[in-house]
């Protein structure tokens, strides 16, 4: 099971680096890696289980943060309806993932953003894009392609720059972190 002593830290090369694209068929090494990945997550988002096991919350994580260069993500986007508190936005082991389109739009967390891997507050907004459309494979192998907006939008985005060796500060302006061009969406 991992716990936060698993994940590296700014500094670590990895966190610098393009992984590379996971083969079909997965070896048993790698659905497990997946899977680990999706319970981290899931065991940050429990109040008793992060407590136990003293983790940082998260929604998303990638396989390089734990020091795997390999293109595998999994992300776990809690519900935002109170109707059905249950049902996760988005949720999943996504390997090869990739953004094929996206809109013009922007849009940023009006929190801003932080990551298990940065140990420090990086205040400043974060301008990704708003919609996306995805493709990436499951843990078959399938590929699937699926349109994201807003939160889900964002954390796929994050997630994927980590692919890339790309740190959620490089994305923000030094000289006015909270400045915002016409048009980007803020996601509270
Ligand atoms: C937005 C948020 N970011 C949290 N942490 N950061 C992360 O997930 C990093 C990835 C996210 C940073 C911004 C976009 C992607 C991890 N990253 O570094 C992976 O690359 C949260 F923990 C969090 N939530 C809201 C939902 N809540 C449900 C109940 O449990 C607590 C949980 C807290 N929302
Ligand atoms: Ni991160």
């Amino acid at each position: 099971m991992l716990t936060m002593k698993d994940i590296i830290r700014e500094g670590n090369p990895t966190l610098r680096e393009v992984a590379a694209e996971v083969e079909f068929p997965l070896s048993d090494a790698e659905k497990k890696i997946g899977n680990d990945m999706l319970e981290f997550l899931a065991n940050s988002q429990d109040p008793e289980k992060a407590e136990e096991l003293e983790l940082r919350g998260g929604v998303g994580l990638a396989a390089p943060q734990i020091d795997v260069k390999k293109r595998m993500i999994a992300v776990l986007v809690p519900s935002m309806d109170p109707e059905n508190p249950d049902v996760p936005e988005f949720s999943g082991v996504l390997y090869n993932p990739k953004i094929v389109s996206h809109s013009v739009q922007d849009a940023c967390l009006g929190d801003g953003e932080g990551c298990l891997s940065v140990d420090r507050d990086v205040p400043g907004y974060v301008v990704r894009h708003a919609r996306i459309t995805l493709s990436y494979q499951d843990e078959t192998g399938e590929t699937h392609k699926v349109r994201l907006k807003n939160y889900p939008a964002i954390v796929v985005q994050h997630e994927i720059d980590h692919l890339n060796g790309v740190m959620f500060y490089d994305h923000i302006n030094s000289k006015n972190p909270f400045e915002l061009k016409d048009g980007v969406l803020i996601l509270d």
